[in-house]
């Protein structure tokens, strides 16, 4: 670590005695718990978003969320305000800006209502102007040499009341990695990546060169999420080889709704490390009938919509033919009506609840600070326990090589 880097981030940078806890645990992750604060060191009317890390010191996981976060600098990139370290107990917390709502929270909200028979629809405009700024952070990002590498609904935060009202931030940068001459290949320093349900197929099949169309992928399961208030690739989360990325049952999921890829659809199939466990495995005629299109029209989408002709596009299983973060954000689903706000909500009423909160049964460690939940108990669950996809983490993370980090500040 750089001592410009630990001057800037840890001596001059806010203190965790400036801030004030709302009560609020706002967000569980597998990494973290994310509490709602405010300053009270000056007057500042802001909310805060502090995400206490819950290893000691800094993992690998922080170092990359810190030094990648602290170089991307976009609209709807969650911007990271600062690192606290508390010496007591060697906690590390990011002091991020605080969003109200996320999209796994809005998703539910709406499936919800359908299911209670009193069915709201998610405007379109918010969907399109979601979509759109969502591009435009991946684009962003991919341009940085960066891989997201972590997106879900869960990760896709929408900012509330206030200057920045309705605006995507892309957040969690804790798998984050640079991708532009990487000094081994990706899959040899992290072994899983991609929360299950949203992974793509090269990478449930083994690829060790992955690239930024991994993050288109998951765009994709986010759109059609958007559109169904379904996870478009669910399955079960057993039955996993030991820190593999194969999943026997994550891939039947993605082929009983895309069909089997022929060999013509996705010539360097047959080069996947898992190839032949594919083979072994599958029967392509089990499939036959299969089709994202189907998929759709069975979940009351207009099969001959500009918004499946989109979800084709980046819902394809050779990554080298699915479509770039740039190309989509030129495509003609952008030059329609309704057109992509800044806002998401374009002004209107926000019909979500605000994040909710639930007293703690553990201890109070800082005295005033309660647990709170994202909206439910049910939905925390969803999130951090794998009904919204399970991650699985390295179960021995090699350390991202300084060098790495440094070449990335120095840029
Ligand atoms: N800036 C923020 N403002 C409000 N809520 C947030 C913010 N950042 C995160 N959250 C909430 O906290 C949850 C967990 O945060 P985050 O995803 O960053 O932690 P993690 O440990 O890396 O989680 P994961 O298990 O998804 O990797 C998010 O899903 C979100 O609901």
């Amino acid at each position: 670590m750089d001592d410009g880097f630990k001057t800037e981030t840890f001596l001059r940078g806010p203190k965790l005695e400036d801030f004030e806890y709302l009560g609020c645990k706002v967000g569980q992750g597998t990494y973290g718990q994310v509490y709602k604060a405010r300053r009270k060191d000056i007057p500042d009317d802001r909310s805060y978003a502090l995400k206490e890390i819950e290893s000691q010191g800094f993992s690998l996981s922080t170092c990359r969320e810190t030094s990648l976060l602290r170089e991307l600098k976009h609209p709807n990139v969650i911007n990271l305000l600062g690192v606290i370290l508390c010496h007591t107990d060697r906690k590390v917390l990011l002091l991020l800006d605080y969003a109200e709502y996320d999209l796994c929270q809005m998703i539910k909200f709406h499936k919800t209502s359908k299911k209670d028979k009193k069915p709201v629809k998610m405007a379109k405009g918010t969907i399109k102007s979601i979509l759109y700024q969502i591009l435009e952070g991946i684009q962003y990002i991919h341009s940085s040499g960066v891989l997201h590498r972590d997106l879900k609904p869960a990760n896709i935060l929408i900012m509330g009341e206030g200057i920045q009202r309705g605006r995507v931030k892309i957040a969690d940068f804790g798998f984050s990695r640079l991708f532009r001459n990487p000094l081994k290949p990706l899959t040899e320093v992290d072994n899983v990546v991609v929360t299950l349900w949203y992974r793509a197929p090269e990478l449930l099949l083994g690829d060790k060169h992955y690239t930024t169309a991994i993050d288109m992928w998951s765009v994709g399961c986010i759109f059609a999420e958007l559109l169904t208030y379904e996870p478009i690739f669910s399955c079960r989360q057993e039955n996993n080889r030991e820190n593999s990325p194969y999943h026997h049952d994550q891939l039947d999921s993605i082929f009983r709704v895309m069909g089997f890829p022929l060999e013509t659809d996705w010539e360097d199939m047959k080069e996947m490390p898992e190839y032949i466990t594919l083979q072994e495995e599958f029967k392509p005629c089990n499939y036959s009938n299969n089709t994202l299109v189907k998929y759709m029209e069975k979940q009351n989408i207009n099969p001959t919509s500009k918004d499946v002709a989109f979800l084709q596009k980046l819902l394809v299983m050779d990554p080298n033919k699915r479509i770039t973060s740039e190309q989509a954000l030129k495509d003609a689903i952008f030059q329609k009506e309704p057109f992509p706000t800044g806002d998401v909500f374009s002004g209107l009423e926000i019909p979500y609840p605000e994040r909710k909160f639930v007293e703690s049964d553990t201890s109070d460690r800082r005295g005033k600070k309660r647990k709170y939940s994202t909206t439910s108990g049910a939905q925390q669950s969803d999130q951090t326990q794998g009904q919204y996809g399970k991650q699985i983490r390295m179960s021995n993370p090699t350390t991202l090589s300084e060098q790495r980090i440094t070449r990335l500040r120095k840029r």
